[in-house]
């Protein structure tokens, strides 16, 4: 089928703009302060608690640095799939409000937030995560 060159070009940017509104609607969505202060308590009640998502590899080499890795216990920590939860995307913009983080995992060791998957690798490959492990697997 042949297109013309500018019906192309016309279509290109409106495929564009749809995705760049569509995106920014999903960003701005406001968060009801009810999930925020849900969310605030999940992080103070858990000692070690990581927002993930199931098929992350990301949320999965975080898990694997801390259950494998660090030998944290399962009990002593709380995974949340976001993905597989029905209040997942709502959870997941209220950390962004909380966080500043758009991606997940969100990982809170003692209440701290340490970042994604990423600034956990750094604090495990320095030493430093096992040292925030160490008294709450004492
Ligand atoms: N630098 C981040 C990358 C994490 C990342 O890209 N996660 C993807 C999923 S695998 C994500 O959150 N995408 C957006 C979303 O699922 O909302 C990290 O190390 O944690």
């Amino acid at each position: 089928m042949h297109i013309p060159e500018n019906l192309r070009l016309v279509l290109i940017i409106i495929f564009f703009t749809v995705l760049y509104y569509h995106r920014h609607k999903k960003e701005n969505k406001m968060v009801a302060q009810e999930t925020i202060d849900y969310v605030q308590k999940l992080i103070k009640e858990n000692k070690i608690i990581v927002f993930a998502k199931s098929y992350c590899p990301y949320s999965i080499a975080t898990r694997r640095t801390l259950f494998n890795d660090c030998k944290v216990p399962q009990s002593k920590a709380l995974v949340l799939e976001l993905d597989l939860m029905q209040d997942g995307q709502e959870i997941q913009q209220a950390l962004l409000a909380i966080n500043g983080q758009k991606t997940v995992p969100h990982v809170y060791i003692a209440g701290e937030f340490i970042g994604g998957n990423h600034e956990l690798q750094q604090i495990f490959q320095s030493g430093e995560l096992q040292k925030k492990l160490a008294p709450i697997l004492a």
